[in-house]
């Protein structure tokens, strides 16, 4: 069985504070992730930096006319990253037009895994009904999720709650990261679809992604060390 891996996210605007992060769960986590919040307080320049010699999720869920899609992406392309995202509810279009530029501007050997955000983990059925969708998390997830990979993303972004229904419609071909993860007793802070890091592992997700949880904790090694083991049991 595959194994789920680990991402921890480093959310701040400090490049003193990302340093530290990063250095203390060297070894513990399996990516590093850094998204608008740190790469808009410091710039690209401090992104590789941070990750070191682990692989880089360069989380900037990109979401604009397809033509804005494309030449943002090829712009990121000397930073390196290995997963990059964009919003699934951009459509065919834009996700299509971030597929071509990714194949055109990237080298064949470092091309990122473009993934599609479909519905945000901090959304639930009410507050999707709010901005206008009359459907279930799920549905929703389901629904984005085919149009993405239809159009050319490898992989998705979505709850653990959607592992199995993606899983059903999609088979394993999408590289399913997952956020709003919560080991048990923690906080889920604005995250409203969270399981457990075991619970994701034995859902079938591809790579977890753990912030607060981690960078929160009063040791954050020995917090990412115990959702490995936990990964490493499931
Ligand atoms: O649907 C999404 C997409 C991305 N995220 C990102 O993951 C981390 C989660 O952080 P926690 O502190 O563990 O809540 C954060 O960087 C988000 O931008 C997400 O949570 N949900």
């Amino acid at each position: 069985m595959k194994r789920t891996r680990l991402i921890a996210a480093l959310d701040t605007q400090s490049l003193d504070q990302a340093r530290h992060w990063a250095s203390a769960l060297d070894g513990h986590v399996d990516a590093i992730k850094l998204g608008m919040e740190f790469t808009y307080a410091q710039g690209f320049s401090a992104l590789r930096e941070v990750a070191g010699r682990n692989p880089l999720f360069l989380d900037l869920k990109l979401h604009d006319i397809p033509n804005t899609v494309a030449k943002g992406l090829s712009s990121l392309a000397p930073i390196g990253a290995s997963l990059l995202t964009i919003h699934a509810s951009g459509g065919t279009a834009m996700i299509a037009a971030a597929r071509q530029a990714i194949d055109a501007s990237y080298p064949p050997l470092h091309r990122p895994v473009l993934l599609a955000v479909t519905v945000l983990t901090s959304i639930d059925e009410a507050a999707l009904r709010e901005i206008g969708v009359p459907a279930t998390p799920r549905e929703q997830v389901v629904r984005l999720g085919r149009l993405a990979m239809t159009a050319g993303a490898d992989g998705l972004v979505c709850s653990a709650e959607e592992i199995a229904p993606l899983r059903d419609a999609l088979g394993d071909a999408p590289v399913l990261v997952v956020p709003g993860i919560r080991p048990a007793g923690t906080e889920a802070n604005d995250q409203k679809r969270i399981m457990t890091p075991r619970q994701a592992a034995q859902a079938g997700a591809d790579w977890i992604v753990v912030g607060r949880p981690i960078t929160q904790a009063a040791d954050p090694a020995a917090a990412a060390a115990a959702i490995q083991a936990e990964l490493a049991t499931a």
